[in-house]
């Protein structure tokens, strides 16, 4: 589809590529004004938005909620799983394709909710809606509801993505910067976006929603928004632009405006690595047939090196000084704490796993600073991508998503991203028996080839920061402990048995 102008709401006969900035006295076209009637705090204290809804007051929410409220928990990406939903909160509504379908058939809508839960802060969530009077059985797995009020009255509520026609507009709106209400669509310069890709939803149990254009783009929404740049857009988009080949690099993306402010980054098109496979199924495959794996892993040291330099140079840095260390060591020495409170299995180990947090802490008495940059923040083997002709790609650089955007922005330790990474290549040797008795060597021989590679690339062996890498690889192998314990009870056995390797004395 090539022509815009089918994304233009007939009602208003504006093409909403040409929109001008939006105003809260006087809403862009294609949204309704209205009250918004919005008190949660996911996105600060709700008075920049309030006048910037639209749809609200308009019984939008009330019939929405009914089908949320049995829907939300249900997807792979809802973080508030096991406690219940007291309520909603209308962030923003924005009418992309009138509801009633009188454009193409269908309707779309895109919305920011805060979902608010007993005891805890409410969690802001991007919900793109096809409406339709009648689901096509093609979309049956899409479907969220039958609406039986306020604008929704006598419509299907279901999941949009899964629709190609309103896939496809969404890749339609992409190729035009421009404003639809308070959402902000924009392009990177010089790159063209060609229309009339087929969109395919990408089938893979993920924390965001991604689709794919015709093997040339990815578009990933993010499921769970917070005001400010997801890392997930900045990272690859700095590293795109100093020209590294590491990532995949993105053209287009769109943020929400005038929320709380800074925007509000809510999804990325990116190019496609067509025929990539991640390093976790290379693994694991290679364990399986007892193949070496050793030159890979070398290749992907020497690509993180890569991808960490250029962070550097592109980013701003830091430095970790003494307080910054002591701070660092007692938040790791209070994660362990939770998990213990959370898991029993981890109780017996704690007082032996405090070690490595102690001794990260008596650094900061001697005169060590640590270089703290940009990093990837939660990289592992399925977070890189394999092709015959790019060799390795890193993707996915949103950090670990539970911790605060604003924590993820914050320069760490380069050693952080290694840890993980050699967690990882323990998960792999461990993953068909976490007690084989080859596990550990082939662990250590894969572990030991991917620092070497770094070290080749960069001039640096992690293995030089001994007391830093082994803070870092305890605190995650915690991690996935309660990791685990909440989402895969049976793969508790893998970083239980790092959390015994841990807990020995360090080798001096
Ligand atoms: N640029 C890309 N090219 C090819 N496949 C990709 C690309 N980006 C992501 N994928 C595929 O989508 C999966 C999920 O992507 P990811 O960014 O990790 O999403 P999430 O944050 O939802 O976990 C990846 O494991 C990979 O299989
Ligand atoms: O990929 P995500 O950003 O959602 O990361 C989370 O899920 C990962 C599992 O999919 C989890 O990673 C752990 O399991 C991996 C194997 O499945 C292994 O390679 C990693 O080393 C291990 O940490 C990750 O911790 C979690 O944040």
């Amino acid at each position: 589809m090539s022509d815009t102008s089918r994304l233009r709401p007939p009602v208003t006969g504006q093409d909403p590529c040409q929109e001008p900035a939006y105003d809260a006295d006087h809403p862009a076209p294609g949204t309704r004004p209205g009250a918004a009637g919005r008190t949660g705090t996911g996105f600060g204290d709700g008075t920049a938005v309030r006048a910037r809804t639209s749809l609200a007051g308009s019984g939008l929410l009330q019939a929405l909620t009914p089908l949320l409220r049995e829907w939300l928990p249900r997807q792979r990406w809802f973080a508030g799983k096991g406690r219940p939903i007291s309520g909603f909160d209308l962030v923003s509504a924005v009418e992309l394709l009138p509801l009633d379908g009188r454009v193409g058939g269908a309707g779309l809508l895109h919305l920011l909710l805060d979902v608010n839960q007993p005891g805890v802060p409410p969690d802001c969530y991007q919900l793109v809606l096809g409406t339709r009077p009648l689901l096509p059985p093609p979309l049956a797995p899409a479907l969220i509801g039958h609406a039986t009020g306020g604008p929704l009255a006598g419509l299907t509520v279901y999941e949009a993505l899964y629709d190609p026609r309103l896939a496809t507009l969404l890749l339609e709106r992409l190729r035009t910067p421009g404003r639809t209400g308070p959402l902000r669509f924009s392009a990177e310069s010089g790159i063209s976006i060609p229309a009339g890709l087929a969109p395919r939803l990408s089938g893979i149990e993920q924390s965001n929603s991604s689709v794919v254009y015709g093997d040339t783009f990815i578009l990933k929404l993010f499921r769970r928004v917070s005001p400010g740049a997801n890392p997930d857009l900045e990272l690859p988009l700095a590293l795109a632009r100093t020209g590294s080949t590491r990532v995949a690099a993105p053209v287009a993306w769109v943020e929400a405006l005038g929320l709380h402010g800074e925007p509000a980054t809510l999804g990325v098109l990116q190019r496609y690595l067509p025929g990539s496979v991640d390093g976790w199924q290379l693994a694991l495959a290679a364990v399986a047939a007892h193949d070496d794996f050793t030159g890979h892993a070398r290749s992907l040291g020497g690509a993180t090196a890569e991808v960490h330099a250029a962070l550097a140079r592109a980013l701003p840095g830091a430095t970790l000084r003494r307080q910054q260390i002591r701070l660092l060591a007692t938040a790791m020495a209070d994660r362990l704490d939770a998990a213990a409170a959370a898991v029993p299995a981890l109780g017996r180990y704690a007082e032996r796993l405090r070690g490595a947090f102690h001794d990260l802490a008596e650094l900061s008495r001697s005169a060590v600073e640590l270089p703290a940059q940009r990093i990837h923040g939660d990289l592992h083997l399925g977070q890189a991508l394999h092709t015959s002709a790019q060799g390795w790609v890193l993707i996915d650089f949103e950090g670990e998503p539970a911790r605060p955007l604003s924590e993820r922005r914050r320069p760490q330790s380069p050693v952080q991203d290694i840890a993980g990474m050699l967690r990882s290549f323990d998960y792999a040797a461990r993953h068909h028996d976490p007690a084989a008795p080859d596990a550990a060597a082939w662990a250590e021989r894969h572990r030991a080839a991917f620092c070497a590679g770094y070290a080749e690339r960069s001039g640096h062996d992690p293995r030089d920061a001994r007391v830093l890498l082994r803070a870092y690889e305890t605190d995650k192998a915690v991690y996935e402990v309660l990791y685990e314990a909440r989402h895969r009870p049976e793969w508790l056995p893998i970083p239980m048995a790092a959390i015994q390797r841990l807990s020995e004395p360090a080798p001096r």
